[in-house]
């Protein structure tokens, strides 16, 4: 469980002196033998200035500021045992605070490095510090953090699950089938969409079950179940590499634990044998 106390997300003027800081770049945080938050001061003054594209208040970590400066590449040599870890591996290892921190952080300089002029008049913005927002001074324009909603839903027939794979999964993962919104729909929509989109099926009875920040990059996956109606599996070309219906004796390997894809499989198994259901981390 993470200690919520632990980690509050916060705005906090980079322009205040102080407190810890996180260096990232592309999903990556730089680390060295004594963890992922160094001394603020201290790490600004071991890395050349070019090097920090972006610098912002992100929360407080265990009642101190911690501010996360976006790097401009994956110098090594920046720190002495300097040295980059993914924020997948942070949730693999399953420090849930260190990772709904780093997650919010990544998310947070993503933004940041992709927002550093305006999209509209291509004026250089300023961060805000009333609110998380860049703005921009020649047009009074906001740009607010980027999300990208996605549906993932959980497919059953009778006792058998859908699962499929993309060519992007580790080697014989098999998941629960997922997509971006899109402009104009409902995500009840999206559910219907995806699944004809990726397996040419068409599906009822749709049940909200559960949300999950997923920072990889910016997603918000919103979880279904939903039952099947007609058709036949016909995987779609490029994203679905191969697609079936699973009994629950003889399921593949399936996605990592703490993913919406593994709780959503979990807590359909947990109810149809049960058995204690599974907790979504978060
Ligand atoms: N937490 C989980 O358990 C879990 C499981 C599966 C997928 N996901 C996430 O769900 C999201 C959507 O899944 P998917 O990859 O199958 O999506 P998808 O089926 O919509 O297909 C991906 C394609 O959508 C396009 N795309 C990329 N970013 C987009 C955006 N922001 N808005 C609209 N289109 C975009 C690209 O062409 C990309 O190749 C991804 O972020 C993925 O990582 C999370
Ligand atoms: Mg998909
Ligand atoms: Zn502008």
């Amino acid at each position: 469980m993470a200690d919520s106390n632990l980690w509050q997300p916060a705005v906090i003027d980079a322009g205040q002196a102080g407190g810890w800081a996180l260096a990232h770049c592309r999903q990556q945080f730089l680390c060295d033998a004594r963890g992922v938050l160094f001394p603020r001061a201290w790490l600004k003054a071991q890395l050349p200035q070019p090097q920090v594209l972006a610098e912002h208040g992100v929360g407080h970590f265990n009642g101190q500021p911690v501010f996360v400066l976006e790097l401009a590449d994956h110098a090594e040599a920046l720190l002495p045992g300097g040295f980059w870890k993914g924020l997948r591996q942070f949730m693999h290892e399953g420090d849930l605070t260190t990772f709904r921190m780093l997650g919010y952080a990544a998310q947070v300089a993503t933004w940041a490095r992709q927002h550093r002029f305006c999209g509209s008049c291509g004026g250089p913005l300023q961060a805000l510090s009333s609110e998380r927002a860049m703005a921009c001074p020649r047009c009074e324009l906001h740009h607010y953090p980027r999300l990208s909603p996605s549906i993932i839903v959980l497919i059953s027939r009778g006792d058998q699950l859908l699962l499929a794979r993309s060519p992007r999964f580790a080697a014989g993962v098999y998941s629960t089938l997922a997509g971006f919104v899109e402009p104009g729909e409902s995500i009840e929509e999206c559910v219907r969409r995806e699944v004809r989109e990726e397996v040419a099926l068409e599906v009822g009875n749709l049940r909200y079950i559960a949300s999950q920040s997923w920072p990889f990059p910016h997603s918000l996956m919103l979880g279904f179940h939903a039952d099947y109606l007609a058709g036949e599996i016909v995987p779609q070309p490029e994203e679905i590499e191969d697609a079936r219906w699973f009994t629950p004796d003889q399921l593949p390997p399936l996605p990592a634990h703490g993913s919406i894809a593994r709780y959503l499989i979990e807590l359909y198994l947990a109810r149809r044998s049960g058995a204690a259901e599974p907790v979504l981390p978060g």
